[in-house]
């Protein structure tokens, strides 16, 4: 994807901070990790674990977040600024796949540390990268750890082997997966028989098709703590009791990303009537080429200039999708 850059300020819990692993934290998560207790449960990791091999390892997912291919963060305790733990991400955007481990330092077990951080990370990883889905992998034997998924929502979705290179064995694992449906339930379709369901309220929403000198359209991403966190969307919103589409528009543009427009540029170009678990949305889309301002992001938003050739890698809302097509048509 092109033109947006992922968001990875510190991100807090209560009194715990989760930033991002940096070079120095090799002396302090040295001792913590090279601890039976901790390494017998993570598979990748030797018994002991010698510190040139942790170092080399915090060089590679150091270049790795420049890549956008992992996202690593160690855990601090806030209160007297001690790592207590790490928890990454490694991105396979082929299959808009997150796959997340966690430890915990042995002497902070029993704070709800994993679960919190879990949680958050979770969160932020679908709202900000090029997922829909989060794998974890847990040993049998991990109880502490598969009663963290369960409680953070993941699902069991299978069984297998895996070696663990610190037991020197293979060791029987439980896969577990976390879908973004899974944490905004609110919007998700309806999937079973969607003519059975009680009538819902109709929802006027209008939206804009920017489109730039390049050919390329504007996207932006929903942000963290809104439903549907991460999906790509039109810029718009609700039209309000009284007002026209093109009325809607004009000032949701402004004040969503800042651009004046006027009614006379707006041309209808298609709508979605697409039925959420809450409501039925009805969306007029409007295909704009004037415009004044550079677009700017002013509601925490993403935004993402984005060619025809490039539509396909974005995640956008369910009920955008059938726009996908009309608009390569229309930008190639
Ligand atoms: N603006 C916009 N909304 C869309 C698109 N596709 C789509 O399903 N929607 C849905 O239409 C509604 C838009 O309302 P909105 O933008 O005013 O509201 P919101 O949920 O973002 O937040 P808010 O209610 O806190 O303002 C949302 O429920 C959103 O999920 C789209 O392309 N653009």
């Amino acid at each position: 994807m092109t033109n947006h850059s992922v968001s990875i300020l510190p991100l807090k819990i209560d009194h715990y901070t989760l930033r991002l692993i940096q070079t120095e934290d090799i002396n302090a998560l040295h001792p913590l990790i090279n601890d039976w207790n901790v390494v017998r449960m993570l598979s990748q990791v030797p018994f002991p674990y010698p510190k040139p091999l942790l170092e080399k390892w915090i060089d590679s997912i150091i270049q790795e977040i420049h890549t956008g291919a992992s996202y690593h963060f160690s855990i601090i305790d806030d209160t007297n600024d001690q790592i207590v733990g790490c928890i990454g991400l490694r991105v396979d955007s082929k299959d808009q796949l997150g796959k997340i481990g966690y430890w915990i330092a042995h002497k902070y077990w029993g704070n709800k540390i994993a679960s919190r951080a879990l949680q958050r990370i979770s969160t932020w990883a679908l709202a900000n990268l090029n997922i829909n889905y989060i794998r974890a992998t847990a040993a049998d034997d991990n109880l502490a750890s598969i009663s963290v998924l369960k409680k953070c929502g993941y699902q069991s979705f299978g069984k297998g082997k895996e070696k663990f290179l610190a037991r020197a064995a293979e060791q029987p694992v439980s896969y577990f997966l976390l879908k973004r449906e899974d944490i905004c339930p609110g919007k998700s379709p309806v999937s079973l028989n969607p003519s059975s369901s009680i009538p819902k309220k109709i929802l006027l929403v209008v939206a804009g098709a920017l489109i730039d000198i390049d050919g390329r359209l504007l996207l932006a991403r929903r942000p963290e703590g809104k439903s549907m966190a991460g999906m790509w969307e039109f810029p718009g919103g609700k039209i309000e009791p009284g007002e026209t589409p093109e009325a809607a528009l004009v000032r949701e543009l402004k004040e969503e990303i800042n651009v004046d427009v006027s009614q006379s540029c707006l041309a209808p170009f298609t709508f979605a009537s697409y039925e959420y678990t809450d409501f039925h949305l009805l969306m007029p889309l409007y295909v704009c080429h004037k415009w004044k301002n550079l677009p700017e992001p002013r509601e925490n938003q993403q935004l993402a200039w984005v060619p025809a050739d490039e539509l396909d890698n974005y995640l956008v809302m369910e009920a955008d999708k059938p726009f996908i097509p009309l608009l390569k048509d229309l930008l190639f």
